[in-house]
């Protein structure tokens, strides 16, 4: 689903380079559920960015699916990224103004669904998410696990491929993260492969796999021993 090889990411402000990652080396299958965790600032989110078609890497190979997205353009990426990929943010990322169903309609409209297929869509996710009957709700109304539950409709409305989270949980309470994971395994055992960024080591070590990032690399010696990864 996803390979990197030898990638790295430098960021140049002001005169100062910085190695976001260097020599990054990664193959995710497809299906796998796989939690990402290290220090601060070792990496995590420019790899969850690079691997959404969010940010340009600086060197190496990034292969998405069969593609190798090197040297993409803009519109190329974004089409790529539509089609194949979902996003959950740690913020939940919803539109305040609108109503639960318009919100998980957004990502729908920039894919050019009619509008019977996206009402089909969104209802369908909402249900998976449990939130069918809140759908004429406002994100306000709602708690933040059920907040980012709308979020994860509206990742998984499109039916990506890939699914890339970046502290999904990091604003909930134990028991509203343990349910979002419980909604992310189920969805993971449909079939979508899925990227998790996380602080929480009960998160990190029940997943099929935790993938540890320091300076820049993915740590081999933690990757074998998912336990002492957090
Ligand atoms: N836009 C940017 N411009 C300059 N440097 C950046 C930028 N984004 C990240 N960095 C630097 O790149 C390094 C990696 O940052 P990144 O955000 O990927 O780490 P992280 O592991 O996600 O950290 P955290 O857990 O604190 O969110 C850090 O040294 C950071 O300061």
């Amino acid at each position: 689903m996803l390979r990197m090889q030898n990638l790295s990411k430098v960021y140049r402000t002001h005169m100062i380079e910085t190695h976001a990652l260097r020599g990054f080396e990664i193959h995710v299958k497809q299906g796998e559920f796989v939690t990402v965790t290290g220090p601060s600032g070792s990496g995590k989110t420019s790899f969850l960015n690079i691997a959404g078609l969010l940010e340009e890497f600086t060197a190496g190979e990034y292969i998405l699916d069969g593609i190798n997205v090197k040297g993409m353009d803009d519109n190329a990426r974004s089409k790529l990224r539509n089609e194949k990929l979902g996003f959950i943010f740690q913020g939940f990322n919803l539109i305040p103004d609108l109503s639960l169903f318009d919100n998980v309609d957004v990502p729908l409209r920039y894919r050019g669904f009619n509008a019977a297929e996206r009402k089909e869509r969104i209802e369908d996710a909402l249900a998976k998410v449990g939130l069918a009957s809140r759908m004429k709700h406002y994100p306000a109304e709602l708690s933040g696990g059920q907040q980012q539950r709308v979020a994860i409709a509206r990742a998984l409305a499109g039916t990506p491929k890939l699914l890339l989270a970046d502290e999904p949980t990091g604003n909930l309470d134990t028991q509203m993260a343990r349910g979002v994971m419980e909604l992310l395994e189920e969805i993971n055992a449909q079939g979508t492969t899925i990227l998790m960024v996380t602080h929480d080591p009960e998160l990190a070590t029940r997943s099929q796999r935790n993938v540890h990032i320091i300076d820049g690399q993915v740590s081999d010696l933690v990757r074998k021993s998912p336990t002492l990864a957090a």
